[in-house]
């Protein structure tokens, strides 16, 4: 069956000059799911939300969200005229109001049914049992839930988020993404989420826009971004696939999680979730060893049968290897040049892919 694609009510376009660069980019943008901006320190992210948020004035622009201009032409809305949630590094409550009292602060009632309700929440956010504490009384990661439940009862159409996780310790930001994760399967708004943290790139992305100097060096789906064997990505030694996985059984025994992705099965170390929940996992390249034949005896205990559909070098010694799983799904294999000319790897050559369940990672 044929599915179009609705058109994205969505659309950023900004030109303003910045000190040492011009911010320019040109964005029509998915309107559910996280939409992240990553890019190294000062290449603009935040910035760009600025001007999304009316607080910085691209003299040439245009921010349409839900076919309402906030911006277009010479007329700009000003911030509070746009329907829209902040969440900023730093989750600034007022100390002398109870959570309550800071989550119902600049709170509205939507008349349109996607109302988000002060119970929905708390519930979605885990801050219950929060509410009737002081700010004072709260850890760092509980105050950041309870920011961007204050930025929700706003009724936002569009939330934005810079580096949430940024001013928090590594235990703390695990405790906060679950909830994060949450939220677009709870609430039908876009998210533009900023960050340099490429694990928060693989954890929340859907759509993915990476920016160097003021503008988009790339921008797609995030699972065909971290294939791009020629894309930024391919760079980095944490290179790898994003793959989604639904959990088929847990083996009590060896304590090993059964996994059933596009392309076959795979054992993960320890309890992941109950039976048919999704998750997403990572493959990392350098975890994924070729052979030619199906590998007897070996203790790696994931082997998928996999074709090769691209192979570029990566320094002098090494070379990435992109795969084909079952209908769609890709992975990644970092292996040695002296490898691939060992297996004469060509696009198109059948392999089998082992990869080591303790490299696996839950994301
Ligand atoms: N109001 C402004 N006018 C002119 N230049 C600015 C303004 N605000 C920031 N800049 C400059 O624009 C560049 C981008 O800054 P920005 O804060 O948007 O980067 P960023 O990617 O969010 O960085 P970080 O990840 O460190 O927060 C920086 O060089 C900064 O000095």
């Amino acid at each position: 069956m044929m599915t179009t694609t609705p058109p994205s009510n969505l659309v950023i376009k900004q030109k303003t000059q910045l000190e040492d660069f011009t911010l320019q980019v040109d964005l029509t943008l998915p309107s559910s799911g996280f939409t992240v901006l990553f890019g190294p320190s000062g290449c603009g992210k935040t910035t760009l939300l600025r001007c999304i948020a009316g607080l910085h004035h691209a003299v040439d622009g245009q921010v349409t969200v839900n076919n309402i201009h906030w911006q277009h032409d010479e007329k700009a809305l000003p911030t509070h005229q746009r329907e829209l949630g902040y969440v900023f590094q730093e989750a600034s409550l007022f100390d002398h109001l109870s959570v309550k009292d800071n989550l119902l602060f600049g709170a509205k009632r939507s008349r349109d049914t996607n109302n988000i309700t002060l119970d929905q929440v708390t519930n979605l956010l885990g801050i219950e049992h929060l509410l009737a504490r002081k700010p004072t009384h709260l850890s760092g990661g509980e105050k950041q839930r309870v920011a961007i439940g204050r930025a929700l009862l706003s009724q936002p159409k569009l939330l934005l988020m810079d580096e949430p996780l940024s001013a928090l310790d590594f235990k703390t930001k695990n405790e906060i993404l679950p909830y994060l994760e949450r939220l677009p399967h709870e609430l039908s708004i876009p998210i533009v989420y900023v960050t340099h943290a490429l694990t928060e790139v693989e954890r929340l992305a859907d759509h993915l826009i990476i920016m160097e100097k003021g503008t988009v060096i790339a921008e797609g789906d995030v699972h065909t971004l971290m294939l791009d064997l020629e894309g930024p990505l391919s760079h980095f030694n944490r290179a790898g696939a994003l793959v989604d996985a639904t959990v088929h059984h847990y083996d009590e025994q060896y304590a090993l999680t059964q996994l059933t992705i596009d392309g076959g099965m795979l054992y993960m170390p320890g309890y992941i979730a109950t039976v048919g929940s999704q998750r997403r996992i990572r493959i990392g390249a350098s975890h994924v060893s070729l052979s030619l034949t199906p590998p007897t005896d070996s203790s790696i205990v994931n082997c998928l049968s996999a074709t090769v559909i691209e192979i570029k070098p990566e320094g002098e010694a090494m070379c990435n290897v992109r795969l084909r799983l079952g209908h769609k799904s890709e992975i990644l294999a970092r292996i040695t040049r002296r490898s691939k000319d060992h297996l004469a790897l060509e696009e198109g050559t059948p392999v089998y892919a082992q990869i080591k369940g303790a490299s696996l990672v839950k994301l």
